[in-house]
């Protein structure tokens, strides 16, 4: 097992300059098991490793001057303290001679350059608007945290098994105010070595260079949306940028032209060359190469920034939903951490309150951990339900969907959830899941990780419903576990410490959707204009569950003003998590299973939050009355619920299953 940092004493690295409440950055060395290499590049040779018990990614950077090892401390201090779902996550480092390593979660698919070049990914439209959106949105983090990466390039973003994309690679990263202080001149010597090989390598970050950077000019945040610009407009096209790899035409493009460095660069600062655009004829959206020009503008102040980027990209998202161009909008997860955050000069306070939230353990990364062992389970003889065939059925629903989700009254958010759009790449097949945490956001937070990997892993050997059904339970055993080993870390504590959390999770495949649920969660539909509940509460004011309690061993009592179940006296019978109450509060799911038609308008999803104020008829009745666009109704019906006097976390995820225009209004 890893040694865990002692709450008492914060890790730090041999020079002292860098220090981690919840990072262990002097990892021995004979903890990290190196089991083969990954890539080698001109700063770095990364490799697979072991460590923990678990894989992951251990990049050993090439230290040779006292530049190098400058640079070293800085990547570290700034990785440290991030904390994104699209930035790569770092689980530790060993900061001390003669080895140095930073250690990451390992993406599976690799970096998006050799994706599109050497596995020659073709990524849907879908997911070009979904890499594009979560780019943006890791972006627009850092720079609200006052950093600047400095080299954003499909070689530094990482893919993982659901092809989601993490940034990586803060090799370059600086913080806004130093780069001031920075000339370009010592940037470079610093950075890159020059000459035969490595020149090569220099060339392929010049390509994503902006026009102010190549004129050795001051550089800033809008360097980075140069580089985005490039590198999006490489996802959609699949071609090199000043290359061209799909056409005989090789002559034509730039670099075959034998362009030197010092030609190619002067072509884009003074020419204003740029890469060939994706266009209409490659089924790109007018607004996307639009975006892509401003981006890549010669003139910084004509950039847009990345708060910019993310609103243009829900707006694209959004007509191209209505135009049925895509079934599902791009993942939107409110970043609990952004809304909170202060201004610019705050950037100490910002990164400390971003540490804070991962002091101790970060469930969500503990649950990748956990998962990491898990395997897809392939059976030869069977399709399975990810890859069924669309033809078997005749109805295929037209989907649109958005999430709310806020702490409401509560001092703290318990509640997490997920939207797995074309779940593992099935163009017709969804998952959606809100977890409602209780004494503790752990379980929760584990959970909304956790419950679709599982749920993929039987793909191919189970039924829906039984995939469902072990996904919950292998969830429960697995956080458990993970409950059990964090115990032994924390010295002497943690005898108190059951978190647990509610749990409904809705799969929709073609036209039949299966919902699981555990707890006091509910989903609902919307059938010819009368809500149909689709899960029952489990709380102990149900009878039927109360003698299920009472049979596997539990007890039952009135407490306050209701029924509560056990010593701990919470009110739901079903839960993940919550080990001093197993196995009487069972994680084990009720599935229900139910075939679409024309007739089922929408879906939605929340947790008791929303419910507690508003019933299932009051919920239909007011998506009617309201725009149909689903991050709009989702927060509309928060907002009612908090009106009404709703004391608790809400999350709520609307999905219409037929086609709605997002300015259709009902007056
Ligand atoms: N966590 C990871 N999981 C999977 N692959 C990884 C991971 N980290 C790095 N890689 C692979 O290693 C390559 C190099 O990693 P990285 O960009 O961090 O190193 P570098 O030496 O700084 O590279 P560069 O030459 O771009 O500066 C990546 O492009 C990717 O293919
Ligand atoms: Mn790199
Ligand atoms: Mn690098």
């Amino acid at each position: 097992m890893p040694e865990m940092n002692g709450q008492d004493s914060p890790s730090t690295c041999v020079r002292g300059c860098c220090r981690s409440d919840c990072l262990p950055l002097a990892i021995p060395k004979s903890d990290i098991e190196i089991v083969a290499e990954i890539a080698r590049g001109a700063e770095s040779v990364v490799y697979e490793a072991r460590y923990g018990g678990k894989s992951v990614a251990a990049k050993k950077p090439r230290l040779s001057t006292t530049d190098d090892m400058d640079r070293f401390h800085t990547e570290l201090q700034i990785l440290s303290k991030l904390n994104h779902s699209n930035i790569a996550t770092l689980i530790g480092a060993r900061a001390y001679p003669p080895d140095y390593y930073f250690l990451y979660d390992l993406y599976e698919h690799g970096n998006l350059g050799d994706a599109l070049h050497v596995s020659e990914w073709k990524p849907s439209l879908q997911q070009v608007m979904t890499i594009a959106t979560q780019l943006a949105m890791a972006l627009q983090y850092l720079h609200k945290v006052g950093i600047v990466h400095r080299d954003v390039k499909p070689a530094n973003i990482l893919l993982d098994s659901n092809w989601d994309a993490h940034l990586a690679d803060f090799g370059l990263a600086a913080k806004v105010t130093d780069l001031s202080k920075m000339s370009v001149e010592n940037w470079k010597s610093s950075g890159k070595p020059t000459g035969g090989f490595h020149k090569k390598n220099m060339v392929g970050t010049l390509l994503y260079m902006a026009p102010e950077i190549l004129r050795k000019e001051v550089q800033s945040e809008k360097s980075d949306v140069y580089g985005y610009g490039i590198t999006l407009n490489e996802l959609i096209s699949g071609v090199v940028p000043y290359t061209d790899r799909k056409t005989a035409a090789q002559a034509h493009t730039v670099l075959e032209m034998n362009y030197s460095e010092q030609q190619l660069s002067s072509a884009v600062t003074s020419e204003g060359l740029r890469p060939i655009i994706a266009g209409p004829e490659s089924g790109t959206p007018s607004e996307l190469s639009t975006l892509i020009e401003q981006c890549w503008h010669g003139d910084p102040a004509e950039r847009p920034s990345f708060n910019d980027i993310v609103e243009s990209l829900h707006e694209i998202t959004a007509k191209l939903l209505t135009e049925k161009k895509l079934l599902v909008t791009s993942v939107e997860k409110p970043d609990v951490s952004m809304s909170s955050t202060t201004d610019k000069n705050g950037l100490e306070e910002v990164l400390n309150y971003t540490q804070q939230k991962r002091t101790d353990v970060n469930w969500a990364s503990r649950a990748v951990e956990e998962l990491r062992s898990t395997v897809l389970e392939q059976s030869p003889s069977s399709p399975g339900w990810l890859n069924q065939a669309s033809g078997d059925t005749s109805y295929l629903p037209v989907l649109s969907m958005g999430s709310f989700a806020t702490k409401g009254a509560r001092q703290t958010m318990e509640d997490t959830n997920f939207l797995k759009i074309q779940l593992g790449g099935a163009a017709n097949v969804h998952a959606f899941g809100v977890f409602d945490g209780h004494r503790g956001p752990e379980a929760a937070e584990f959970a909304a990780i956790a419950i679709p990997q599982f749920l993929l892993s039987k793909a191919f050997t189970s039924s829906p419903q039984e995939a469902l059904s072990n996904a919950f339970i292998e969830t429960d055993v697995a956080f458990r576990r993970e409950l059990n080993s964090q115990r032994q870390w924390r010295k002497g504590g943690g005898i108190d410490w059951h978190p647990g959390c509610t749990a409904t999770t809705a799969l929709l495949v073609h036209d039949t959707l299966y919902v699981a649920n555990a707890g006091d969660c509910r989903t609902i539909v919307c059938k010819k204009g009368k809500a149909v509940p689709l899960s029952t509460d489990h709380t102990a004011s149900c009878s039927s569950e109360r003698e299920r309690v009472i049979k596997a061993g539990g007890s039952v009592s009135w407490r306050v003003n209701t029924w509560r179940v056990g010593a701990a006296a919470i009110e739901v019978t079903r839960s993940i998590g919550d080990d001093d109450l197993k196995p009487y509060v069972t994680a084990e799911p009720e599935v229900s299973v139910c075939k679409l038609s024309a007739d089922d308008e929408f879906l939605v999803i929340a947790s008791d939050g929303l419910w507690e104020t508003m019933s299932n008829d009051d919920v239909v009745a007011l998506i009617k009355d309201t725009v149909k666009e689903p991050s709009m109704v989702s927060k509309r019906l928060a907002t009612e619920a908090v009106e009404r006097g709703s004391r608790d976390n809400i999350t709520v995820i609307v999905v219409f299953l037929t086609p709605v225009s997002t300015v259709e209004r009902v007056y």
